[in-house]
C-alpha cells in the first residue's frame, strides 16, 4: 500500500495563467479541461504512478479537502502489435498518474493541491501560491505549419476493403482514420498549443499528456463516461455534416443530418451499445429514442446522451472498459471491427480515440474519447481523425470529412 500526503488549499488566481507559469519546471504534464463547465484539472510532475487505486491511501491535510486526482491516458487499442508513430512510442505504459501539483477548478472553487510521498511542507505550498499570484495573463500565438499530403488513393482502397467486409457480412460498421504529419516553421511547445485550445472556438474538453518533450493533445466534444457517487453518464456521438458558413447554413445541415438515413444508422450502432452496457451494469436507464444535433466550430454531429445509475460495487474504470471502445471509434462488432482496422491502417493509433481522463481517490471522475488530437514534438507533429464507414458511404465525401474534423486540433496552431 502506497500512503499518499495530498495538501489542497484555495487559490485566488486564473488557474490557466498559474499552470502556464509554473509548467517550465516539469516535463510531466496532465490536462483535462472541460471548457464549458468547471470541471478542470492541471496537473505538474509526476508523484506516482499506480496500476490500481486501491493501492494508494490518501492522508489529506490543508485548510480545505479535495480528493487527489489521478490522471489516465489510454491507447485505442492497447494490444495492436503494429508500431505506433516515433512520438507516441515514446510514452511509457502507465495507469493512474498522481501529478505532484494540481490546479482544479470545480463547482466549490479553485484550489492547489499538492502530493507527495512524504508530508507535505507548509513552505513548499506558500512558494507555489506566491507563484500562482505572480502569474501574468496568457497570450495567444500563432504557428505558422503545413501539413504533408496523404493519398486519397490509399484512402481510396482502405475504404474499399472496409466496404467489402460489410459486404461480407463480417461487421456492421467500421470506423477508419487518417493521420497527416505537420512541420511547423518554427518550435512550439505544449504550453503553445494549450492556450489556443482553451482559448479558442474548438468546443469541448480540451486534453494534454506531456512526457518529457514529447506531448499528445486536443479538444475533443465526445465523453466517454462520467461517474459522480451512484450517477453515471455517457454519449453517443456518431454522424458528421459541416458546421455551415452561417447560422441558416448551420440550421439547414443540421436539419438534412438529422434525416439523412446513413448518418442515422451510424448513430444507432452507438446507441444500442451504449444502451446495452448500461443496461448490463446500471438501472435508471436513460437513453432518449431520438438524437439531437451537437454543433460546433466545424462541424455538427448527431448526439444522444446516455444517464443511468450505477450498480453498487461498479467502479469508473470499469465502465471505461466496458464502454471503450464504442463503435462511434472502432465500428460493430467491437473486437471484430477493431482486427479489421488493425489490419487495414498502416500505423497504429497510439492515444489518438484513447479513453483520457481523471479518476480521483473516491473513484468519481470522467474521461473522454481522444477525438481531434495530435502528437507533437518541437517541430513536428502528427494529427489523426477519422469517420464511421457503413455500407452507403462514399470514400470521397468521407475523406472530406475527415479534413473538416481535423480543423479541431489543427485550431491549436492559431493565436487571437
Ligand atoms: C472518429 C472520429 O469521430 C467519431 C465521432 C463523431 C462522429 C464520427 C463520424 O461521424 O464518423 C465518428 O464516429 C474522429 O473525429 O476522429
Amino acid at each position: 500500500m502506497t500512503r499518499i500526503h495530498s495538501f489542497t488549499v484555495p487559490v485566488d488566481a486564473d488557474i490557466v495563467d498559474a499552470f502556464c507559469l509554473m509548467q517550465k519546471g516539469f516535463t510531466d504534464q496532465f490536462v483535462y479541461y472541460a471548457k464549458d463547465r468547471p470541471v478542470r484539472y492541471l496537473g505538474l510532475g509526476r508523484c506516482i504512478a499506480l496500476p490500481a487505486l486501491e493501492d494508494a491511501e490518501c492522508e489529506y491535510d490543508g485548510p480545505v479537502r479535495e480528493e487527489a486526482v489521478f490522471f489516465s491516458f489510454n491507447r485505442f487499442d492497447a494490444e495492436n502489435p503494429a508500431p505506433a508513430d516515433e512520438l507516441f512510442s515514446s510514452f511509457p505504459r502507465l495507469r493512474f498518474m498522481l501529478p505532484e501539483i494540481v490546479l482544479l477548478e470545480n463547482e466549490r472553487g479553485r484550489f492547489l493541491q499538492v502530493n507527495s510521498l512524504g508530508p507535505v511542507y507548509p513552505g513548499r505550498v506558500e512558494r507555489f501560491l506566491r507563484l500562482c499570484a505572480q502569474a501574468p495573463a496568457r497570450t495567444r500565438e500563432t504557428i505558422p505549419y503545413r501539413l504533408e499530403d496523404d493519398s486519397r488513393e490509399e484512402w481510396r482502397r482502405a475504404m474499399g476493403a472496409a466496404t467489402a467486409a460489410i459486404e461480407a457480412g463480417r461487421v456492421q460498421k467500421v470506423v477508419l482514420s487518417r493521420r497527416k504529419r505537420l512541420v511547423a516553421e518554427r518550435p512550439f511547445s505544449s504550453k503553445d498549443l494549450l492556450v489556443n485550445l482553451i482559448d479558442g472556438d474548438a468546443r469541448g474538453t480540451v486534453i494534454l499528456y506531456r512526457y518529457a518533450d514529447v506531448f499528445f493533445c486536443g479538444c475533443t466534444p465526445e465523453l466517454l463516461v462520467r461517474k459522480r457517487g451512484q450517477r453515471v453518464e455517457s454519449m453517443c456521438l456518431a454522424g458528421t455534416c459541416p458546421a455551415g458558413a452561417d447560422e441558416a447554413e448551420r440550421a439547414r445541415l443540421a436539419a438534412e443530418l438529422m434525416a439523412d438515413e446513413k448518418n442515422r444508422a451510424e448513430h444507432d450502432y452507438v446507441v444500442r451499445f451504449v444502451r446495452e452496457v448500461f443496461n448490463r451494469v446500471c438501472y435508471d436507464v436513460d437513453v432518449p429514442a431520438e438524437p439531437e444535433i451537437m454543433s460546433l466550430a466545424h462541424v455538427q454531429h448527431l448526439h444522444t446522451p446516455a444517464t443511468a445509475q450505477v450498480l453498487e460495487g461498479v467502479e469508473l474504470w470499469d465502465l471505461v472498459g466496458d464502454l471503450h471502445p464504442t463503435p462511434a471509434t472502432a465500428g460493430l462488432p467491437v473486437g471484430e471491427a477493431m482486427m479489421l482496422i488493425r489490419s487495414i491502417e498502416a500505423y497504429n493509433r497510439g492515444f489518438y480515440v484513447g479513453a483520457a481522463g481523471f479518476v480521483d481517490a473516491a473513484g468519481d471522475g470522467e474521461f473522454s474519447v481522444a477525438l481531434r488530437t495530435g502528437v507533437f514534438d518541437g517541430e513536428v507533429g502528427w494529427v489523426y481523425a477519422g469517420c464511421g464507414i457503413v455500407g452507403a458511404s462514399d470514400a470521397d465525401a468521407e475523406f472530406d470529412e475527415i479534413d473538416l474534423k481535423l480543423k479541431t486540433v489543427l485550431s491549436a496552431f492559431e493565436g487571437a
